[in-house]
């Protein structure tokens, strides 16, 4: 579903490299934790992933499709809410999704059906109407969310996306994240709450500095640290080294 090859960015104002040789690959029907601290090069290697920038070296390769070659065709294939999403502030809520389902080309059919029950799922049925300069952090987290979802992405893209929901928001998301790996769909997510890594994810990558430091299945992360380590404790073990 998504191959990273290589992949490195170095900022033109910084010398060093943002991102660092990195390789990774998140299969179908796939959970994919990207954890790491503060600076060391999530959002950086999401935005390379979803074509917002270039990177100096390496390749991503979305569904077969080198996003580098034939960015719409690869954007076609994957949805991202981005930590800080930037929804069009004039429009209404509904004005909102419905435009980006029609960037999409979902049917009418198909577009009521998923706008029904996500409205429904994220108690954002009463504010729909409204004008989204209106909403609050979370609730324009929220419709975000909705209208990324709205196409089915094969790969669904999401950086830090707990952070600004409430208990119930993030618990549907999590259930959202888990069905939709279970229709064969793909999820790659960024995170600094380690608990809902450990709980959700099929397989996590570290990122530090820049660099992939360690990468595996729950178990596999595990055996680099000590049996009985959580996620925590193994996460902090690996970067302070
Ligand atoms: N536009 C930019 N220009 C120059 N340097 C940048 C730019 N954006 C990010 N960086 C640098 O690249 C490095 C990685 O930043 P990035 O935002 O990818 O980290 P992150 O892991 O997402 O961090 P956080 O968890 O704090 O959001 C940092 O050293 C940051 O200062």
């Amino acid at each position: 579903m998504l191959k990273v090859n290589n992949l490195s960015k170095t900022y033109s104002k910084g010398n060093t490299k943002a991102v660092d040789n990195l390789n990774f690959s998140v299969k179908k029907g796939e959970i994919f934790g990207f954890l790491g601290p503060n600076g060391a090069g999530k959002t950086t290697t999401i935005k390379m992933i979803v074509g917002l920038l270039k990177p100096t070296d390496g390749k991503v390769i979305i569904n077969n499709i080198d996003n580098q070659k034939n960015v719409l065709q690869a954007k076609r294939h994957i949805s991202y809410v981005p930590d800080k999403p930037e929804v069009l502030d004039k429009l209404k809520g509904i004005g909102y999704l419905n435009f980006i389902a029609d960037v999409y080309g979902v049917k009418q059919e198909d577009k009521r059906k998923r706008m029904e029950y996500y409205l429904e799922l994220f108690s954002m049925k009463d504010a729909v109407n409204d004008v989204i300069s209106s909403y609050s952090h979370g609730m324009k987290q929220k419709i975000a969310l909705i209208g990324a979802l709205l196409h089915e992405p094969d790969l669904f893209i999401l950086d830090e996306p707990m952070v600004g929901l409430d208990p119930k928001s993030s618990y549907n998301l999590k259930e959202v994240m888990r069905s939709r790996c279970e229709k064969g769909k793909s999820v790659f997510f960024s995170t600094h709450v380690l608990e809902v890594a450990e709980k959700l994810c099929d397989r996590i990558a570290i990122i530090n500095k820049g660099k992939i430091i360690a990468q595996g299945t729950m178990e596999e992360l595990r055996a680099l640290e000590g049996e009985e380590n959580s996620l925590e404790k193994i996460f902090l073990e690996l970067t302070e080294k």
